[in-house]
């Protein structure tokens, strides 16, 4: 277990209750810097509503949430994101009218700006843009830069939502779900992309996943949520071999 004072990312006690329902129970996890962390669960087990805590844009009814050991409970979105935090969600925030490349220089910009820059026009010029191409080549998509993102399969735009997040400079990344839509024969392109990405920048990950195979293939803890309660914090291994998460699955072959 990761000691909840060295973890890049640690959730303690953490409850939230919305109009009497009770979404999250005394959830308590750490994940470890440069750690793959999947997180589990039946739909409606509060995997979500966790990642809208941790990244600041639901509010805990109690609990605490620490980045780097630093309590960010009550730090806006933005004030997380300038400490490392990035994510992605469930449903694409891409511009889909934009190019690729536009979509990863809006995000440079956009921390230029988080960390005190004047604002000005973003750069088109081959230095200005070097650094961006460089992620796209990162994720595959460099030859597709002039592509409107709309255009994009899903798994590309899962690639290019990456590419954002390295150009983002976040090092503690949520994906909400980031297989979701992807045709399954992109799906190990996706998985080897997210390992590889994962390991070279030792980003700290906690990934919602719905794919099992995935889950057990890329990670290396993975957090059960049952019923807003944290059922299991373990290695996949251990995990699928648990007779509690067999059982909230009803069953169901993990
Ligand atoms: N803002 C809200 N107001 C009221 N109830 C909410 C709110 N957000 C989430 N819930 C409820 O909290 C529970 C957990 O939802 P959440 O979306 O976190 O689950 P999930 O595990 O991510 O599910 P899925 O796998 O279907 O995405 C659900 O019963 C949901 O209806």
């Amino acid at each position: 277990m990761t000691d909840m004072e060295s973890a890049a990312l640690a959730v303690e006690d953490l409850s939230l209750v919305i109009d009497g329902a009770q979404i999250l129970r005394d959830v308590t996890f750490g994940v470890a810097a440069g750690e793959l962390v999947a997180v589990i669960g039946p739909n409606g087990a509060g995997k979500t509503s966790l990642l809208n805590v941790v990244s600041g844009t639901m509010r805990p009814t109690r609990g605490r949430v620490a980045l780097h050991d630093r309590d960010v409970t009550r730090a806006s979105p933005a004030r997380r994101a300038r400490l490392g935090l990035g994510r992605t969600f469930q449903t694409s925030y891409l511009f889909l009218g934009l190019t690729v490349l536009e979509n990863v220089r809006l995000a440079t910009q956009a921390k230029d700006q988080r960390f005190g820059g004047l604002w000005r026009a973003p750069g088109r010029s081959a230095a200005a843009l070097a650094p961006i191409r460089e992620h796209l080549a990162r994720v595959g998509l460099d030859g597709a830069r002039h592509t409107p993102a709309g255009s994009l399969s899903h798994g590309d735009r899962r690639k290019l939502e990456l590419a954002i997040m390295l150009a983002s400079g976040s090092t503690i990344v949520l994906l909400d779900e980031p297989m979701a839509g992807v045709n399954n024969e992109d799906l190990p392109s996706l998985m080897q992309l997210i390992r590889d990405v994962q390991r070279d920048t030792d980003a700290t990950v906690v990934m919602v996943e719905h794919h099992i195979d995935v889950v057990l293939e890329l990670a290396h803890r993975v957090a059960v949520m049952h019923h807003g309660a944290l059922l299991a914090f373990d290695t996949p291994e251990s995990v699928v071999a648990d007779a509690t998460v067999r059982d909230a699955y009803l069953g169901e072959p993990l």
